[in-house]
């Protein structure tokens, strides 16, 4: 078949959402799809289920229900419809009163800038529709972010929000609760309020889950307001939920386009008929891509500056929610598919080389937006603009990747819009979850994270003894090794801590010929 013949055949696209998308360069056999009927029928069984209220996240006995914040009528019960949408419309009334100035600043004076402190879910939906759909200087308000415990980082972004801190409203955003970053991003932002003469309370809203550490301390310290995290919406599908639409709306982005957006793909995407369903078509890409195993990586190529942050988006969304050891029957599976990308053209000019010459171990997710610009483009050539360029690009790459067998999937979408990143967000949450049932894995949960952080509180409980251990020595110089001895700690840890606290002035370091023969003292 000739590639024309092949793209026709497998074209998809759905005029009314503007979306297409095209698997032709992915080269399955014509028997693949037929091959893999019994178990995409599987997979909309799971999501029908799903949908219903089924426990689909088995480990933590939860409910899955991010699609019912979109249609709020389809949660199973009554009471989460009326939470659902009566959360919407606070978020709406809330904005709206920043925005009017009926919630002002305790000075009197609007609010005008937005500080998000989050991290994973918490931050990289926003960060993603704020980079998207933001108009820096005609947004409602700036919004800004802390999604690390990084001090100079925190730094770089309190250096932006210099001379705006009154007028600055800091959203604290955790499921949880009690994640250590954003505690830490809480507390570096209370304590610039407050050497700024402010009291932070009357700056801070929290969106977190029922109970949590948060919530208590919001209420404590009566917080201006809290929205409902629920326990049925994992942070890497929080995008259309308080986390994502709170700060959307005090942006002044169209929420509610965002939330149409991603109803109508799922209206479209729990359609039964695989080769009318592009959730499907794309899941199923993704098993023949990557063999079902994640034999190889998906590089995300959008040619659109606007879509830069989807690809950070997409790995979390990805390889939280794939990245499994054991699959649904408890079997060593080791699954999950990688995740990364930036931006076309700018990564032909950087990585595209190895894609094009090097390991084949990738398939690439191109991202096509019609639109150029709001307005006419300036013609950069005779008869030729920017937008052209740019549209040249991608289908050059595309073609010179498929001349040397690799392969590629293209979304094209209309444009870069509330509505169609609604589309967007919609269309990969039931990709992901269609994979999972592909594989038999939960794609709900995420087991492996913790154990980073277990570690961590290690870490943080040896540097207190080393403190202590420190202080009591009286200004007596010793290696790390003595330290650790000392304390009963491990030597490398206590080392790179040793080192730490040297380079922050913290401890005195007396270096020697041999790095491990240096001395700490108080
Ligand atoms: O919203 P939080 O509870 O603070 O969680 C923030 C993030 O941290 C965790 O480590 C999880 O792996 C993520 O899924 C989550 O989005």
């Amino acid at each position: 078949m000739s590639s024309w013949n092949r793209f026709k055949k497998y074209y998809y696209q759905n005029a009314a959402l503007g979306l297409s998308l095209d698997i032709s360069r992915i080269p399955f056999p014509d028997d693949f799809l037929a091959s893999k009927e019994g178990a995409i029928q599987k997979a909309f069984a799971d999501m029908g289920a799903l949908e219903k209220g089924a426990i689909s996240n088995p480990d933590e006995q939860r409910m899955v229900g991010h699609y019912w914040l979109r249609a709020p009528q389809l949660a199973p019960t009554k009471d989460l419809s009326n939470e659902i949408s009566s959360t919407l419309n606070s978020i709406k009334d809330f904005a709206a009163k920043v925005h009017s100035g009926a919630i002002k600043a305790p000075g009197g004076a609007k609010f005008t800038h937005v500080l998000v402190i989050g991290i994973g879910g918490s931050a990289l939906g926003p960060q993603f529709v704020n980079h998207a759909l933001g108009q820096p200087g005609i947004d409602k308000m700036a919004v800004t972010f802390f999604d690390n415990t990084d001090p100079d980082g925190i730094d770089y972004v309190l250096g932006t929000l210099s001379g705006h801190l009154a007028t600055t409203l800091a959203i604290v955003i955790s499921k949880s609760g009690g994640t250590a970053e954003t505690r830490n991003g809480q507390l570096e932002a209370a304590a610039a309020f407050k050497a700024a003469g402010l009291d932070y309370t009357k700056h801070y809203v929290a969106v977190t889950g029922a109970g949590s550490k948060l919530e208590q301390t919001a209420i404590k310290e009566n917080w201006i307001a809290r929205f409902p995290m629920w326990d049925w919406v994992g942070g890497r599908t929080s995008e259309l939920c308080a986390v994502g639409l709170l700060p959307a709306a005090l942006q002044g982005l169209d929420i509610q386009a965002m939330l149409d957006g991603a109803a109508a793909i799922d209206v479209v995407t729990r359609s039964t008929k695989t080769s009318e369903n592009p959730a499907a078509l794309l899941a199923l890409m993704w098993y023949y891509a990557t063999n079902g195993v994640g034999a190889k990586d998906m590089v995300v190529l959008p040619y659109k500056d606007r879509l830069l942050l989807f690809s950070r988006y997409l790995q979390q969304l990805v390889m939280e929610s794939l990245g499994k050891e054991l699959d649904l029957n408890g079997k060593v599976v080791n699954q999950g598919i990688a995740v990364y990308g930036n931006k076309g053209s700018t990564d032909q000019h950087a990585y595209v080389q190895q894609l094009r010459e090097g390991v084949n171990n990738f398939f690439v997710t191109f991202i096509e937006v019609l639109k150029d610009r709001s307005g006419k483009s300036l013609e950069v050539e005779p008869g030729i603009t920017a937008g052209d360029y740019l549209q040249g690009f991608y289908l050059g790459t595309r073609d010179a990747l498929s001349e040397k067998d690799r392969s590629s999937v293209t979304i094209t979408l209309p444009d870069v819009s509330a509505r169609t990143i609604g589309i967007l967000i919609g269309l990969y949450e039931r990709v992901v979850g269609f994979y999972a049932s592909l594989v038999g894995i939960n794609a709900y949960h995420q087991p492996g994270v913790e154990a980073g952080k277990k570690a961590a509180g290690g870490v943080i409980a040896l540097k207190l003894k080393l403190d202590a251990a420190l202080k009591s020595a009286a200004g007596k110089p010793q290696t790390a090794e003595a330290l650790a001895t000392s304390v009963g700690g491990n030597p490398e840890l206590t080392f790179k801590i040793l080192e730490h606290l040297a380079a922050n002035g913290s401890v005195k370091k007396t270096p020697a010929a041999n790095v491990f023969d240096s001395t700490y003292s108080a």
